[in-house]
């Protein structure tokens, strides 16, 4: 169904090809993993396969993208529309319409079904991916996991041929990322649904899918079955991607037979005598990082917050964090987690109850005050970057602030955030996760005190994501995240915040919370595999690292 050969493409303005002789064929029906480090080329890769490559972007292509027989570069792109459904990256990218239903109707009115088919297509959509109560909610007041929903959704109601999805899960809570994913999966067994995925995400997708393709440096080095990609697994170390727990595990152990799910897993590890009656370890046995309770830094008191009057986001929350503190905002898609982060920087006031930033009361005050204090992150990078080059952005603050070296100041941050090599290029010609780690930077680079991130895995490689946080850690940052990433959260948090509707559902440290099944399931969040598989086996071990050294 799709067949590329020797596929060579160069951006405009670029002197380097980002694609670098790609042959790949997928056949009818594939679900096919792309995955790779950032910035590999996975994006520009996708763009192929409905046109806007060439079609839209200019720059230099040589070699062949055939889907269906068609060549894209010889096609137009309202065809090829009809064959590939792309789902972007960034759903801001996507998303043009005001009201949710009118987003999802669109491309089954392009294609000229009737009304009703319309209305079924609409409303099947909607519930695949969770979002059926928002059949009329305006596009622009839904949470960034809800927007990645609606976009999803809008592919699903034209059923293309082929599905292609980039990075799709990456804003989703745990239990939303795995139901759509399923029904993308029952859709590519049902309908014999050719489906073209690219994410960072892979540990939680590798058991759907039929076959992974490891890109590097614009070129292809794996292309494999599921069944036999992981015996490759130096390959996915030393490019710093991230495997599925139960594989790491596995390998860890010295098993060549590497499991993708937990009850596989589970059942290899039964046959291996002995391994129930291992001893429980206390809790108290590790080196269970205590927070660091210096002075408040953030005091919440009672605060309530609606965009709308009568339909309250914020509902009486409470909550002081300390210096030193690395706080995980956890839970469902919609909570108020983004909101929350934005009362804890003035851009937005309670209207009922009160948010101190160091002492200071935000009601009378507006952002700027906290500037040099409070560095804010959005959910989307791209909100943040206007200026003509990296180096640019990331100097601007110190710059603007008037402080002392903003040169060596932003230096300092381009080398902490691993982009001292992109500091001439234009911000807007980086990849997902280049752009978040300049927008990391341009913020970093005053060296706040109190660093606030919305989501500051997404579009990131594992080792990428590692550099970043062990920067945060190493400096001893006061450090506030909104994220869905378990792993991360278990590892680097000090304390984890679970929001629930607008109230804070759970406050403690992570292996508390992780344990609260109860919390969890009302969080739609999920233990990681490790600890699935240790609590299963009677042990008390939360990664993979403690589980190998118990095992
Ligand atoms: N519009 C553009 N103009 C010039 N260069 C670009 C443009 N878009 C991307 N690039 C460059 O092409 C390379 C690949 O980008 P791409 O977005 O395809 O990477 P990716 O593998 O999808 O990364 P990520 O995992 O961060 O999303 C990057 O080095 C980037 O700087
Ligand atoms: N500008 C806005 N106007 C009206 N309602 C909004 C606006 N922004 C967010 N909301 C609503 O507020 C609620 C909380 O949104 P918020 O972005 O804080 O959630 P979140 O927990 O960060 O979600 P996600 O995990 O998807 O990022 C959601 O129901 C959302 O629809």
């Amino acid at each position: 169904m799709i067949v590329i050969e020797d596929l060579w493409y160069t951006y405009p303005g670029r002197n380097e090809p980002t694609l670098r002789g790609i042959d790949l064929t997928i056949e009818e029906g594939e679900f096919v993993l792309i995955t790779g480090p950032t910035g590999c080329g996975k994006s520009t890769l996708l763009k192929m396969l409905n046109g806007i490559i060439p079609h839209e972007s200019g720059g230099e292509m040589t070699g062949k993208v055939n889907i269906n027989d068609v060549n894209t570069a010889d096609s137009c792109m309202m065809d090829l529309a009809q064959l590939t459904g792309l789902v972007f990256q960034n759903p801001d990218d996507q998303i043009f319409s005001t009201v949710v239903e009118d987003e999802i109707a669109f491309g089954p009115e392009n294609l000229c079904f009737s009304k009703s088919e319309i209305d079924r297509r609409v409303l099947d959509s909607l519930e695949m991916v969770g979002m059926s109560d928002h059949r009329y909610a305006q596009t622009s007041k839904l949470s960034g996991g809800q927007k990645q929903r609606i976009c999803i959704a809008s592919m699903l109601a034209m059923m293309p041929g082929i599905l292609v999805l980039d990075e799709p899960i990456s804003q989703l809570d745990p239990k939303g990322a795995a139901d759509v994913m399923h029904t993308i999966r029952e859709l590519n067994r049902k309908l014999d649904l050719t489906i073209v995925l690219v994410e960072h995400r892979l540990h939680e997708i590798a058991h759907l899918v039929d076959r992974i393709v490891v890109m590097d440096e614009g070129k292809i080095v794996l292309d494999a079955p599921i069944s036999k990609a992981f015996e490759h697994i130096g390959l996915f170390h030393s490019l710093g991607l991230r495997i599925p727990e139960t594989v790491e595990l596995f390998h860890r152990l010295g098993y060549d037979r590497l499991p993708l799910l937990v009850d596989d897993a589970l059942d290899m590890l039964g046959k291996q005598s002995g391994c129930n009656t291992v001893p429980l370890y206390e809790s108290s046995d590790y080196p269970n990082e205590q927070c660091n309770r210096g002075d408040p830094v953030i005091s919440i008191t009672d605060v309530w917050f609606g965009y709308e009057k009568d339909t309250m986001v914020l509902k009486g929350i409470d909550l002081d964090i300390h210096e030193g503190e690395r706080v995980a905002l956890m839970g469902t898609n919609g909570s108020g987690k983004s909101t929350l982060l934005l009362h804890l920087s003035a851009m937005l006031k309670p209207d009922k109850g009160s948010v101190e930033i160091m002492g200071i009361d935000t009601g009378s005050k507006g952002p700027y005050s906290f500037a040099s204090k409070v560095g804010l992150v959005f959910q989307n990078p791209d909100l943040m970057l206007f200026c003509d080059s990296v180096e640019e952005e990331v100097r601007f603050a110190p710059s603007n602030l008037g402080l002392e070296d903003p040169v060596q100041m932003a230096g300092n941050a381009l080398e902490s955030m691993s982009i001292l090599d992109l500091r001439l290029d234009p911000p807007q010609a980086l990849s997902r996760g280049q752009r978040l780690r300049t927008a990391v930077a341009s913020v970093l680079s005053v060296q706040p005190k109190l660093m606030l991130l919305d989501e500051p895995t997404t579009g990131q490689d594992k080792l990428h994501i590692e550099q970043m946080m062990e920067h945060f850690v190493k400096n001893d940052n006061t450090l506030v995240f909104c994220t869905h990433d378990v792993e991360t959260a278990i590892r680097y948090a000090t304390r984890i915040v679970v929001m629930n509707e607008g109230t804070v559902l759970a406050d403690g440290d992570s292996r508390g919370v992780f344990k609260d099944v109860e919390v969890l399931e009302r969080a739609s969040l999920k233990q990681p595999c490790a600890m699935q598989i240790a609590r299963s086996l009677g042990l008390d071990a939360f990664c993979v690292d403690e589980l190998v050294e118990i095992l």
